[in-house]
C-alpha cells in the first residue's frame, strides 16, 4: 500500500472550517454566554422598576432603554434568555429521553415493540401541539416548566422516527449479523455498531428540534399562556412590547432579534451539520475522506488514449481499518467508456467492481478513498474533486442506477415526491413543471399507469416498477453516462428481461455510455459492446463481448465461463431411496 492517509480533522476543526457552521456555532455561543453571564452583564434585576422610567429611551448603562414598568430591557432579555432557552434544553432533553431510547428498540427488536411504539408516535404526531399545550396548561396548571416536559413529550416522536428509520437500516448490515454471529451482545452492538450511525443525525434534530421549542413556547407566552409568574422570557417580552406597539415599538424589536437570531442559528447549524460531521465541504480538507493523495497525473502518452466519456486510469482504493492501518482493496484499475458504449465489469463478488464503480461516483462509504490513480469524466479529473463539484456531476453527467431496487427508495414519501425533489433541485423547474418531468419519465420507462404510480409509496409497488422508477429518477437530467450496479440482480428471469430491455433501448435513443456492473456474464453477452474482467482489486482481461466471452485469453475469466451452467445436464428426477434400490 502506498502512502499514508491524511490526518483527518475533529468536528470541531471541520465546524471551524464550515463558513456556515462556524458563523451559526458563533452567534449561538455568544448568546448562551451573555444569558450564562446575565447577572454579571445586566445593570440590575429582572424584576427591578422604577415608574418614572417607563418607555425611556436607551441610554449609557441602558442601551436598549426601559419598558412600560420602567424595567430595564436588556437586564430583561439577558434574565429572560435563561427562561426561555432552559425550557428549551428541557423540551429537548424528554424528547431525547423518550424518543432515542424508544427509537432504538423499536428499530433493533422490531415486533410488538415497534408496532406499538410507532402506533403512539403516529398518535402524537397527529396531535395539533400548540392546542394540547393550552389544554395541559388548563389541566396541570401554568407552571411553565411542565408546559415545557409536555412539550418534549409532543416532540418525542420525530426522534423516534428519526433513530427507528436508521435502525431499521442498519440491523440489517452484514456487520451487525457478524456482531450478532460472533456472540456480542445485543446492549453491545447497539452501543457499538448502531448507537455511532444514530448520533450524528440526532444532533441535527437535536438542533432543528430545539428551534421550535423556542417557537412554540414564545408563541405561547406571546399569548399570553405562558405562565412563568412574572419571570422574564422573550416571548412575554414580545406579549408586552405588542401592548404598547403604539407607544414605544421599538420594544418589540430587542425580543423580537434574540429569538429570530436563536432560531436562525439553529435552523442554519443544523444545516451546516450533516457536512460537518461528515467531514465534508469547508475551505480545506474537503475531499479528504476521498481522496487522501493528490491525484497521480496521468501519463501524456496515456491521456491520448482515454475515452472521452469515462477514463480510469491506475485507479487504487484503499480502506483505513480500525487499528489505523490501510487496506487496498483496488489496485490500479484501467476502464474507458466511450459515448454510446455499453462496458461490463464483471467478476465474482468482492473483486472490487462496485468499489471501482463508487469510486468514479465519489461516493466511497466512510473510511475508503481513492489513494491513487485517475477518473476523467468527460475530461474533467474527479479525484479530488471538492464535494460540491462532483454533486454537480452526479445526475448532470453521471447517473447511478443501484443493486437493490426496493432499499433505494425513502418508504416514507411518494414516488412522484422522490422523483420530483431531486429534478427541481437540478434543473431549477418549479413544482408543477417537475412533476409533469416526472409523469413523463415515468412513462419513458414503460410504466403502464404513471398516475398511479406518481401517487403510490414504495410499498404498494413491485420490485420491477421500482427499478423502472430509479431509471426514470436516473435519467432525469439527462445524463451521458450512466452506472448501472447488478442492476437485475434483485429481480426474477422475466423482470430481469424488461428492465434489460429498457436499459438498451435507452441507451440506443439516447446515445449513453454505460458502465455495468454485474457478475451475470448472460447480461453481459447480452448488452455489452466490451468487457473488463475484474480479479482481487485487479483487471484481469478486457476487450470486446466477443472476444472475451468466446475466446478468453486468462485462465480466470474462462474459469468464470466454464461456472456458467449452460450446459449442464438437469439432475434426474428424485426418487425414493427404496426404489433407487
Ligand atoms: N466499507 C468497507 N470497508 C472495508 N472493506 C470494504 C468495504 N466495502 C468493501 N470492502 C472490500 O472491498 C472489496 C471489494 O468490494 P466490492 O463491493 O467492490 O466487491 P464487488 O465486486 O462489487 O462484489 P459484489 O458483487 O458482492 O458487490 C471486498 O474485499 C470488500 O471486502
Amino acid at each position: 500500500m502506498s502512502g499514508t492517509p491524511a490526518p483527518r480533522r475533529g468536528v470541531p476543526g471541520r465546524l471551524l472550517c464550515h463558513p456556515l457552521g462556524l458563523a451559526s456555532a458563533l452567534v449561538l455561543g455568544l448568546i448562551v454566554l451573555a444569558v450564562l453571564l446575565a447577572p454579571v452583564l445586566a445593570a440590575q434585576g429582572p424584576g427591578a422598576s422604577e415608574l418614572r422610567d417607563s418607555f425611556r429611551g436607551p441610554s449609557g448603562g441602558h442601551p436598549f432603554g426601559f419598558d412600560s414598568a420602567g424595567r430595564d430591557v436588556l437586564s430583561r432579555l439577558l434574565y429572560g434568555g435563561r427562561t426561555t432557552l432552559g425550557g428549551a434544553v428541557l423540551s429537548v432533553a424528554v424528547a431525547l429521553l423518550l424518543g432515542v431510547p424508544a427509537g432504538l428498540a423499536a428499530g433493533y427488536y422490531g415486533r410488538w415493540f415497534d408496532g406499538v411504539a410507532s402506533w403512539v408516535s403516529d398518535l402524537i404526531m397527529a396531535l395539533p401541539a400548540m392546542v394540547v399545550l393550552l389544554a395541559s396548561r388548563a389541566v396541570l396548571g401554568s407552571t411553565a416548566w411542565v408546559l415545557m416536559v409536555v412539550l418534549g413529550f409532543l416532540v418525542a416522536p420525530a426522534f423516534f422516527r428519526l433513530v427507528r428509520g436508521i435502525v431499521v437500516q442498519v440491523r440489517g448490515e452484514l456487520y451487525v449479523d457478524a456482531a450478532r454471529v460472533s456472540g456480542l451482545r445485543d446492549a453491545r452492538i447497539i452501543s457499538r455498531h448502531v448507537l455511532i450511525v444514530v448520533r450524528g443525525p440526532i444532533i441535527i434534530q437535536t438542533a432543528l428540534v430545539a428551534g421550535v421549542a423556542i417557537g412554540l413556547q414564545a408563541g405561547l407566552e406571546f399569548l399570553g399562556f405562558g405562565g412563568h409568574d412574572g419571570a422574564p422570557t422573550w416571548g412575554a417580552m414580545l406579549n408586552e412590547a405588542f401592548q404598547n406597539i403604539q407607544r414605544a415599538p421599538l420594544l418589540l424589536l430587542w425580543p423580537g432579534l434574540a429569538l429570530g437570531l436563536t432560531s436562525g442559528a439553529l435552523v442554519l447549524l443544523a444545516a451546516a451539520l450533516p457536512d460537518v460531521l461528515e467531514g465534508r465541504g469547508g475551505s480545506t480538507g474537503r475531499a479528504v475522506r476521498r481522496t487522501a493523495e493528490a491525484p497521480v497525473a496521468p501519463e501524456p502518452a496515456a491521456r491520448d488514449e482515454r475515452a472521452a466519456l469515462l477514463s480510469v486510469r491506475g485507479l487504487a482504493v484503499a480502506y483505513t481499518l480500525p487499528d489505523g492501518s490501510d487496506r487496498e482493496v483496488v489496485h490500479g484499475v484501467d476502464l474507458d467508456v466511450r459515448p454510446g458504449e455499453v462496458v461490463g465489469l464483471v467478476g465474482e463478488s468482492g473483486s472490487g467492481k462496485t468499489q471501482t464503480a463508487f469510486s468514479v461516483l465519489g461516493l466511497l462509504p466512510e473510511g475508503g478513498r481513492v489513494s491513487r490513480g485517475s477518473v476523467l469524466i468527460e475530461g474533467q479529473e474527479v479525484v479530488g474533486l471538492p464535494e460540491r463539484r462532483h454533486r454537480a456531476l452526479r445526475g448532470d453527467v453521471v447517473a447511478y442506477v443501484p443493486q437493490e431496487p426496493m432499499s433505494n427508495l425513502d418508504p416514507a414519501f411518494t414516488i412522484g415526491a422522490q422523483l420530483v425533489e431531486p429534478i427541481r433541485c437540478k434543473l431549477g423547474l418549479s413544482r408543477k413543471e417537475a412533476a409533469a418531468r416526472a409523469l413523463e419519465l415515468l412513462r419513458m420507462v414503460e410504466i403502464a399507469d404513471p398516475e398511479r404510480a406518481f401517487r403510490s409509496y414504495p410499498h404498494q409497488i413491485s420490485g420491477g416498477m421500482a427499478q423502472r422508477v430509479l431509471i426514470a429518477g436516473a435519467m432525469s437530467c439527462e445524463p451521458r453516462l450512466l452506472i448501472a450496479d447488478e442492476p437485475t440482480t434483485a429481480l426474477d428471469v422475466r423482470v430481469q428481461a424488461e428492465i434489460l430491455e429498457l436499459l438498451r433501448r435507452l441507451q440506443r435513443e439516447r446515445d449513453l455510455g454505460v458502465l455495468l456492473v454485474t457478475h451475470n456474464l448472460g447480461v453481459v453477452a447480452d448488452l455489452c459492446d466490451r468487457v473488463a474482467v475484474m480479479r482481487e482489486g485487479r483487471i484481469v482481461e478486457s476487450g470486446t463481448a466477443e472476444q472475451v466471452l468466446h475466446a478468453p485469453a486468462d485462465p480466470y475469466t474462462r474459469g468464470l465461463l466454464d461456472a456458467v451452467l449452460d450446459h449442464v445436464p438437469a439432475r434426474p428426477a428424485w426418487r425414493p431411496r427404496k426404489a433407487n434400490a
